[in-house]
């Protein structure tokens, strides 16, 4: 675990934290919280207890290092909207400046480029009254942006504005952004913490219980769903199609699908499927409205993308990768090939796209980023850096950030969820 140095400083928290035990709701500090979550997990490791994998318990710290009335501290939002992003920059700046009784806090406007003098960009004052109501909307009050920028140019902007601490609210590229940030802090000699608040409606951030806004992405996602199976029982031949994000993973698709129950057909990044043959999907989709009168399919965005062609993979301005349009191609060859079987189908395409990140959080998603902003304060007073805060089998950790973007968070085919999914759907295993 990386930080800054010892703390020596009485945290303002330390009269709330009693004499705290180690219990199913609370780690103390000295305590660790094992990575792995079954006996032959841990036992396939083989090693003696104290060298198995475990991560730094998060929650506040009796003794801090850094003296709340001398820190300064900046806040960005980077990367695609996400629900709760006004929720965590809210509980953010409450908590630092009631509890900690910080005083300067800074917002840098639309992501990274917020630290760079060409574009131009005023940093925000944040303070409780300005925060105050912020959660009542979607979106990022901060703005937010993809594309790489210089970590010496963002480090130069820390200096100029005598930033102590740094918290970042952002995906993959965000984390991969702080860590380049951290670099560069060292390699300058700074003291300058800098925590992660992990932010993705895809929920693709491993060993993570679940990100923030991933439910309220996914409850709106089933208004969509909900809409295509109304359409398809009320036409001849009926099919709905609902495309939804999730560009590598497919958790979005299958939990909503999952919530409305009315679909027949879930289709994801993590699963392959043919289109073509007896058993491929045109054609068991082809049986499937010809015995019911109707169909309704939900596909991810980063679903099949080998049947997408004539479509150049290029990148956004971050580098991720731009996938060909699955929804639009799923409606034209079902027609065609309900048309050349003589079946008759009425596509209703639904592409709900960025309304289902684009709201408020629901009101779990908005206790759940109070939480983890929390949390955060707590790590980063505490002289905390490279870490984000995570919630883990229940409970609040530090994880490292090369952890965190080691891997990406998939639906696993051999899974349970995946099995809720045929089972509640109907459809095979496989198309082939
Ligand atoms: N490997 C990297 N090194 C340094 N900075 C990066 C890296 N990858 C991405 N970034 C920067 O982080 C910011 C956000 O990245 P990106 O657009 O990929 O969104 P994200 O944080 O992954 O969120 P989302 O889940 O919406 O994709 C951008 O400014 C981008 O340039
Ligand atoms: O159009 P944008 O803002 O680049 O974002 C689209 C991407 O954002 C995500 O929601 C991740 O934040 C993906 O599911 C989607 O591919
Ligand atoms: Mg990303």
């Amino acid at each position: 675990m990386r930080t800054l140095g010892p703390c020596r400083i009485d945290s303002p928290l330390a009269a709330r934290l009693g004499e705290r035990e180690t219990t199913q709701h609370s780690v103390v500090e000295e305590d660790r919280i094992l990575f792995d979550d079954t006996i032959s997990m841990a036992g396939a490791r083989g090693l003696p207890v104290d060298q198995l994998p475990s991560l730094e318990p998060g929650g506040p710290r009796k003794r801090i290092y850094f003296d709340p009335a001398k820190t300064r501290v900046g806040i960005v939002t980077c990367g695609g909207l996400c629900p709760g992003l006004n929720d965590v920059i809210r509980g953010l700046v409450l908590e630092l400046s009631r509890h900690y009784g910080v005083r300067r806090i800074v917002g840098f406007r639309n992501g990274y480029r917020g630290f760079i003098p060409r574009y131009g960009e005023d940093v925000v004052d944040l303070t409780a009254e300005v925060v105050q109501h912020i959660d009542d909307e979607g979106g990022t009050i901060l703005g937010t942006s993809r594309g790489e920028q210089d970590p010496e140019e963002v480090v130069d902007a820390l200096e100029r504005l005598n930033i102590n601490i740094l918290f970042v609210i952002g995906g993959d590229g965000t984390i991969r952004g702080a860590m380049e940030i951290v670099r560069v802090v060292g390699e300058r000699g700074l003291k300058v913490a800098v925590v992660g608040i992990p932010k993705t409606i895809d929920n693709d951030i491993p060993y993570i219980d679940q990100s923030f806004g991933f439910q309220t992405a996914m409850a709106e996602a089933t208004k969509s769903i909900h809409a295509a199976s109304v359409e398809a029982r009320s036409a001849p031949g009926g099919i709905g199609l609902v495309k939804l994000m999730g560009r590598h993973s497919g958790f979005i698709a299958c939990y909503s699908t999952l919530a409305k129950d009315d679909a027949d057909y879930v289709l994801i990044p993590e699963v392959p499927f043919a289109l073509d043959g007896e058993r491929g999907f045109l054609e068991h989709l082809r049986r499937r409205v010809t015995e019911r009168g109707h169909a309704v399919v939900v596909v991810a965005e980063g679903a099949g993308q080998e049947h997408v062609e004539g479509e150049a993979p290029g990148t956004d301005a971050s580098g991720n990768v731009r996938f060909g349009d699955i929804g639009r191609l799923l409606r034209r060859l079902i027609t065609e090939h309900f048309d050349a079987h003589g079946t008759e189908c009425n596509v209703r395409y639904f592409d709900p796209s960025y309304a289902i990140r684009s709201v408020p959080a629901n009101p779990f998603d908005s206790a759940y980023c109070l939480r983890l902003a929390h949390a955060a304060v707590h790590a980063a007073m505490a002289g905390r850096t490279e870490v984000i805060v995570a919630r883990r089998r229940r409970r609040f950790v530090h994880m490292p950030m090369p952890l965190a973007v080691s891997r990406r968070n998939h639906v696993d085919p051999l899974g349970d969820l995946w099995l809720s999914v045929l089972e509640a759907t109907g459809q095979p295993v496989r198309f082939q």
